[in-house]
């Protein structure tokens, strides 16, 4: 589903950022992604995004070479994701049940239908009764779940969450994995870095990354190893 190629990152006028990373993610995994700060996670992120583009290698999404994905292309390809990075802040201005509604219309689905779909979405992740509520009424958690709903509210292939937990308490910090999980149980692919050492040792799959390079692969399963060997 995901493959890494010989992955390198150079940010203009800066050390390598990623560094030959070849792995691969077979669709439906949960891998949490692990490393110290600055060791390339979001970069890596990024890349399968599109949102950076590698120096040297090849990333691929199911059979697309993302690195190649041309400008005007970006917008259906990020359909099949579901993003939740630091960056992407809920709208103030907009309630709860505005903001999950949002990535369906701007890709023009009828008002009723998506909210439909936002409100199921907010019922997945526990916060229907916080529809109508504007976003900074909302704990820390709260609102990353919020964030989640929105990122998966077009039912994307792929979730892609960069540190979904960081500065949040224990228990928030479990709900918003838990709900990560529930969307990985009925067969979406997951991507999620995290610092946080009681995640990363109840995970199946867990890749380390430090100074840009992949320093350990843990539980990656017997079926991706076929699947490299039969690419
Ligand atoms: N846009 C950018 N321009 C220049 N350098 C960057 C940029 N983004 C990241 N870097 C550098 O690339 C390296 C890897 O950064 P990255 O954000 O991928 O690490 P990380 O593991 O996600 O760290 P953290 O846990 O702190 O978020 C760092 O040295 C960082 O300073």
């Amino acid at each position: 589903m995901i493959e890494f190629r010989h992955v390198s990152k150079r940010y203009e006028g800066n050390a390598l950022a990623l560094s030959d990373v070849s792995l691969s993610v077979a669709k439906g995994e949960l891998v949490f992604l692990a490393g110290p700060s600055g060791a390339g996670k979001s970069t890596l992120l990024k890349l399968i995004a599109a949102i950076e583009r590698p120096s040297a290698g090849m990333v691929k999404v199911g059979e697309q070479d993302v690195g190649r994905i041309a400008s005007s292309a970006l917008p259906y390809f990020r359909r099949k994701l579901g993003l939740i990075f630091q960056q992407q802040r809920l709208l103030a201005d907009r309630n709860v049940l505005q903001n999950v509604m949002l990535p369906l219309i701007v890709v023009g689905t009828a008002q009723a239908e998506a909210e439909k779909r936002s409100r199921a979405a907010l019922d997945k992740v526990g916060l229907l009764d916080k529809a109508s509520s504007p976003p900074p009424a909302l704990s820390g958690g709260e609102q990353q779940r919020v964030a989640i709903a929105r990122a998966i509210v077009h039912r994307p292939q792929v979730i892609l969450a960069d540190e979904p937990t960081a500065n949040l308490d224990r228990v928030s910090a479990g709900k918003v994995l838990d709900a990560l999980k529930s969307f990985h149980s009925v067969g979406v692919t997951c991507l999620i870095s995290t610092h946080d050492e009681e995640f990363l040792q109840a995970a199946d799959r867990v890749i380390h990354l430090q100074g840009g390079r992949l320093v350990g692969n843990i539980g990656q399963p017997a079926h991706a190893f076929v699947e490299e060997r039969l690419s």
